[in-house]
């Protein structure tokens, strides 16, 4: 699909541990069925998908060398350009414990390494030469140890003075400077909890989220996606609001759930799509992830078959939106 033109950026990456333990009980003895390894963090998975799906992407953060060997035959594999600092130490392991049978998914990420003053130097001027050859940039994940939680708030303002799209998925204190900042990104795709934890108030009903949607579409978004789990979808732009409610399927593992949809929704902006067929694009990227481990999409027949059981509905705001 022409140039390289995506960079996903992942600070904190991870390797990911799947356990997948039926039934398993806290605080008591539980055995497990099996385990895989997969390289993952969040902008190393939406790297995957778009690779996936015929984008061709560049994959850069700091990675650690000690462990790097997950990471590098997944790029090879997937024709990933790979960007990455690479660092003194190991990765952070992710561990995720899926139970099939009641259809859960448990996390337990930990902080993962340290960033010195002089890696942070080497990655800036990664970024600035990426910067001459690539239009869209995806900032995804928590930021490690050793980051101040306004960096991405400057990375994006930098990139956007910069004329780039600039896509962030992030939580936690990141996600909260990166929304209280003068610039803003292009998207956000926080799910309701983590934007509720960043704007600091309790987002309970539909009103609640596009109130929340509607006042970062004024200071400068472009499309907010707030991802509600099994529940779906709202995306939201200055002049349309749309609801894409999941089929159900047999869920393997929820893990890269939210990365797929932020790779769908990419994809859908390189296409030029409408925000419906974004929706349905972004929602079967998800949906297809959740039925496999790791960051994969399934084969495109797959895929088209999810989108056509995507159901996506308009929404009318209460009171048409001016920016
Ligand atoms: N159990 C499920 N069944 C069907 N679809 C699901 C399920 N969980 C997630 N999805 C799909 O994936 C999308 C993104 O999921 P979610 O809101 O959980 O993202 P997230 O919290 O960012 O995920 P993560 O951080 O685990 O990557 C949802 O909008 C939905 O379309
Ligand atoms: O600590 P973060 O960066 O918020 O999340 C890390 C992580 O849970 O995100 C991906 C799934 O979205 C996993 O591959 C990875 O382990």
């Amino acid at each position: 699909m022409g140039h390289t033109r995506v960079v996903t950026l992942t600070l904190n990456p991870a390797l990911d541990m799947t356990v997948r333990a039926d039934g398993w009980q806290q605080n008591t003895v539980n055995s497990g069925q099996d385990m895989h390894l997969n390289a993952g963090g969040k902008g190393v998975n939406v790297a995957s998908f778009l690779a996936d799906w015929g984008v061709n992407v560049t994959a850069t953060g700091l990675l650690g060398r000690e462990n790097a060997s997950a990471f590098d035959t997944l790029f090879r594999a997937k024709h990933i350009e790979d960007a990455f600092i690479r660092v003194p130490g190991s990765t952070r392991v992710g561990v995720k414990i899926v139970d099939h049978a009641r259809q859960q998914t448990t996390d337990i990420n930990l902080p993962g390494l340290t960033a010195t003053p002089e890696l942070l130097q080497a990655l800036e001027a990664k970024l600035a030469e990426l910067s001459a050859n690539h239009d869209v940039f995806v900032l995804a994940g928590s930021l490690p140890p050793g980051i101040e939680s306004d960096y991405y708030a400057k990375l994006v303002a930098q990139l956007r003075q910069a004329g780039k799209f600039v896509a962030l998925d992030t939580s936690g204190p990141a996600l909260n400077a990166a929304l209280a900042a003068d610039t803003l990104p292009n998207l956000v795709k926080p799910n309701n909890h983590e934007l509720s934890a960043a704007l600091g108030k309790e987002l309970n009903s539909e009103t609640d989220l596009l109130d929340a949607a509607h006042n970062l579409l004024k200071r400068g978004v472009e499309l907010v996606v707030i991802s509600q789990g099994e529940e779906g979808a709202l995306l939201v732009t200055p002049g349309d609001i749309v609801k894409a409610r999941p089929p159900r399927v047999q869920v393997v593992s929820t893990v890269g759930a939210g990365d797929a949809m932020v790779a769908g929704l990419v994809a859908a902006h390189l296409d030029r799509l409408s925000l419906a067929a974004a929706a349905r694009r972004a929602t079967s990227f998800s949906v297809g992830n959740i039925t496999r481990l790791g960051a994969h999409l399934p084969p495109r027949a797959e895929l088209d078959d999810i989108a056509a059981r995507v159901d996506v509905s308009a929404i009318r705001p209460a009171d048409p939106l001016k920016v």
